[in-house]
């Protein structure tokens, strides 16, 4: 019986700033099924975190693997949704468009459409909206649509309940207990653990480097 290797693992991950240590070093491992829950005060290094494992910036010293395999280009792009602080929307498209813009770009979950997507997310009714129309709570809920479509594994979600009502982050929460059902995996940074989905989660503390 072969045991699948973690869908995202990191050893001996360390950045620094200007020579100023971020975080790290540091080890994590989640597997498909799992919620990872990076915790960590204002400036503890959450954000620089996700981005390092996205591939958006270059951690000083370690290693990420996605299944098993070094995380190159290809295989983060394939293998990775990443939802930041700011919404990455196109602001003169309108939802509806943005959605498809972005299936055409990524591809799209198996069965899901963009008009379904918006609905999942409360945004039915405003298929024809701009997105620079929206609300910022509606457009998180715009990029929380665009996460469902993606056909990506692994959620890095960056701080995903910010701007949202309690109805929001309970969407948050059914979407990634659905995600994990069907086999995929989610890191969450937060500042509290409050609103943490009822998932099997391990928790990453982050502390702010001195
Ligand atoms: N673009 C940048 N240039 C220089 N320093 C930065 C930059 N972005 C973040 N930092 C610094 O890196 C450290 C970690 O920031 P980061 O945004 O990762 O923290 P965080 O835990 O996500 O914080 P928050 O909870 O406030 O979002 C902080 O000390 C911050 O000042």
């Amino acid at each position: 019986m072969s045991i699948a290797p973690p869908l995202l693992a990191a050893r001996g991950l360390r950045f620094a700033r200007n020579e100023q240590p971020v975080f790290g070093p540091l080890a994590l491992e989640v597997d498909a099924g799992e919620a990872l829950l990076v915790q960590g005060d204002n400036g503890a290094g959450k954000t620089t975190l996700l981005r390092v494992l996205a591939g958006l910036l270059r951690a000083d010293h370690g290693d990420v693997e996605i299944d098993g395999q070094a995380a190159d280009t290809s295989r983060r792009s394939r293998a990775i949704a990443y939802l930041g602080h700011l919404p990455a929307l196109k602001a003169d498209l309108s939802a509806l468009e943005n959605l498809h813009f972005l299936c055409g770009l990524h591809g799209r979950r198996k069965g899901q459409l963009p008009a379904h997507a918006l609905a999942l997310v409360g945004l039915a009714g405003y298929e024809d909206t701009l997105a620079r129309q929206l609300s910022a709570g509606q457009k998180k809920r715009l990029s929380l649509a665009r996460l469902w479509l993606s056909p990506a594994p692994l959620w890095l979600l960056d701080e995903p309940y910010a701007n949202l009502d309690l109805e929001g982050i309970n969407l948050v929460n059914r979407m990634v207990q659905a995600h994990l059902r069907e086999g995929g995996a989610a890191l969450l940074t937060t500042h509290g653990a409050y609103a943490a989905p009822p998932v099997r989660t391990r928790m990453l503390q982050l502390e702010r480097a001195t």
